[in-house]
């Protein structure tokens, strides 16, 4: 048993369009929420209003490979033609601090998440019904039809998936969403320091 504790490493995935982005950034923009988020590489090209290091780091292919050799990344996946990854020494160094880390991943990487710290909290969203999940990303309007065709495919792919996370939320109001999110990771906190504190106790019996 580790005697520092360490941060919880917190995994939301889900299919495009579920409203991933809007649910993190409802969350975090809430005043009691402590997690802090891990900006991810990748080489898709900039949406509009987008920011470099603030929605990602946005890097050529060649620079993301580079990442891939030196060991920078925790998980990476090519998710609709483009790389995505995590680096790795932030959320190293962040939960080592003490402080939770929020992911914001597809599936292909939370798998890989999962092999490293399997004691992390791994957290599904869903949307009310694949018609919903279609009139989102039709209604956000930043993919031709072409991409939501593939992201639609890659969707029913990725609900197959959800079998593998710890928690189904879903997304069928953002607040609601968020509120469950956040009653998950309370509770998750609590079950871990009634177990830390057994097992502290148990030690005492034993010695
Ligand atoms: N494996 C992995 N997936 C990521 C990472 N960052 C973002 N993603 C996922 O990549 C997918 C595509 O992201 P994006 O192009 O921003 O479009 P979105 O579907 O609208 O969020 C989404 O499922 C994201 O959650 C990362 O660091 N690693
Ligand atoms: N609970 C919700 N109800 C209705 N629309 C939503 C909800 N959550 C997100 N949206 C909308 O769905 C679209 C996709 O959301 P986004 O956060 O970009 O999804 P993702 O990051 O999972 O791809 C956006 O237009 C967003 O405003």
């Amino acid at each position: 048993m580790q005697l520092k504790k360490k941060g919880l490493l917190i995994v939301l995935s889900g299919p495009s369009g579920v409203g991933k982005g809007t649910v993190r950034k409802a969350l975090f923009a809430q005043k009691d929420v402590n997690f802090q988020y891990s900006i991810s590489v990748t080489t898709r090209t900039p949406r509009e209003g987008e920011k470099d290091g603030v929605d990602y780091f946005f890097k050529t292919r060649e620079q993301f490979e580079q990442m891939i050799k030196e060991n920078k990344l925790l998980e990476w996946a090519e998710y609709v033609g483009n790389y995505y990854g995590t680096p790795v020494e932030y959320v190293e160094k962040t939960l080592a601090e003490g402080k939770d880390v929020f992911l914001e991943i597809e599936v292909q990487g939370a798998l890989q998440v999962k092999k490293a710290f399997p004691d992390g909290l791994f957290i599904f969203l869903l949307p009310p019904s694949l018609e919903e999940l279609k009139n989102r990303i039709v209604t956000r309007g930043t993919e031709s039809a072409d991409l939501i065709n593939n992201r639609m495919k890659k969707a029913k792919e990725e609900i197959d998936m959800m079998d593998y996370y710890d928690y189904v939320v879903v997304n069928d109001e953002v607040n609601l969403a968020c509120e469950k999110i956040k009653a998950i990771v309370t509770a998750e906190h609590c079950r871990r320091e009634r177990v830390a504190q057994m097992y502290k106790k148990f030690l005492e019996v034993e010695s």
